[in-house]
């Protein structure tokens, strides 16, 4: 059973020429759960991964893997599994030969790529030109790649994209079962909404700086109840005569701070009669949509 490992990038900057794609950026990846690595495009979550796997070098800082740099590991493929190069390979080539030319150099047995495309639901398609994959294939190829030498860390680029309904059902499920086996699982994406089921954790990047990690729960969605009367005049003096907090537009008052049996109540008290009433959550994509537009507090 493979343990993982924590992810630690702390104070990395990059710097590419006058664009600082990554700034003073500090978080952390525990084991046995998936976590989101989230941004809009050109936040710097790519140059991060790139830094956390040695293929770039940050200009200052450091990002390690169970406290080792990347390039430091004694059998990096067994230990951190990526699917970043996948997206390399030569399109004339099948994809049983691509992972078997890795797996040679890496001393892992030749059954363990047949293993691994069968994992990821290609063993049909492993003796195909890559070049011919669907963009949803080559996202589990990518997969297969990254679980080669079945390793302790799992960084993954945007593997969601691309994939339909059927394939996204299948790689939540996945990522879960690698986690709860207690491997590293970092997953990265620019819509939150392509990973809010999958994901325990959050990272949320703006502008190469963090500007969220926790739980998703924590990201906002803060309660609000929404309330709507035939008489709106009514209902608003009611809720400005209780001092709430609210606000007004075509589907009535949106209340915070309070709940609907709170202004339930309220309305009893005050005669007027309700059409809707209910306790919401502001939706999550909107807290993230705030979240990396108003950038990080510099
Ligand atoms: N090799 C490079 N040379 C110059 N600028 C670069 C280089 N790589 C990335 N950048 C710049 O750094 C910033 C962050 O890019 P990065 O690719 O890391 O973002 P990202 O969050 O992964 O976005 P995307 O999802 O679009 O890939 C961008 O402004 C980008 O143009």
């Amino acid at each position: 059973m493979p343990q993982g490992r924590q992810i630690a990038v702390s104070s990395l900057t990059k710097r590419f020429g006058p664009v600082e794609a990554v700034s003073n950026l500090s978080f952390s990846v525990e084991p046995g759960r998936v976590t989101g690595f989230l941004g809009p495009n050109g936040a710097g979550k790519t140059t991060t991964l790139r830094m956390l796997l040695g293929l770039v070098a940050p200009t200052s800082g450091t990002a390690t893997i169970g406290g080792e740099r990347y390039r430091d590991l004694d059998s990096p493929l067994r230990t951190v599994g990526t699917s970043l190069e996948a997206s390399s390979f030569h399109p004339g080539r099948s994809a049983r030969n691509h992972l078997a030319v890795y797996a040679d150099a890496a001393g892992i047995p030749i059954t363990r790529v047949d293993e691994v495309l069968e994992l990821v639901g290609l063993g049909a398609h492993s003796g195909r030109r890559v070049g011919g994959y669907s963009l949803g294939m080559r996202q589990r190829l990518g997969l297969a790649f990254a679980l080669l030498g079945d390793p302790e860390v799992l960084i993954l680029d945007e593997p969601i994209n691309g994939l339909d309904p059927e394939g996204i059902r299948w790689i939540r499920v996945f990522l879960r079962e690698l986690a709860a086996e207690g491997r590293t699982v970092l997953v990265s994406s620019h819509l939150l909404s392509e990973v809010q089921q999958t994901v325990d954790e959050v990272v949320i990047i703006a502008k190469g700086r963090l500007v969220y990690q926790g739980q998703l729960s924590g990201l906002g969605g803060e309660a609000v109840v929404m309330v709507d009367a035939p008489e709106r005049d009514r209902l608003r003096s009611a809720l400005a005569g209780a001092s709430l907090i609210f606000s007004e537009s075509d589907s009535g008052f949106a209340v915070r701070h309070t709940d609907a049996i709170a202004v339930g109540a309220l309305a009893l008290a005050s005669g007027v009669a309700l059409r809707h009433l209910a306790d919401e959550r502001a939706a999550l994509e909107q807290a993230f949509l705030e979240l990396v537009q108003e950038g990080p507090q510099a």
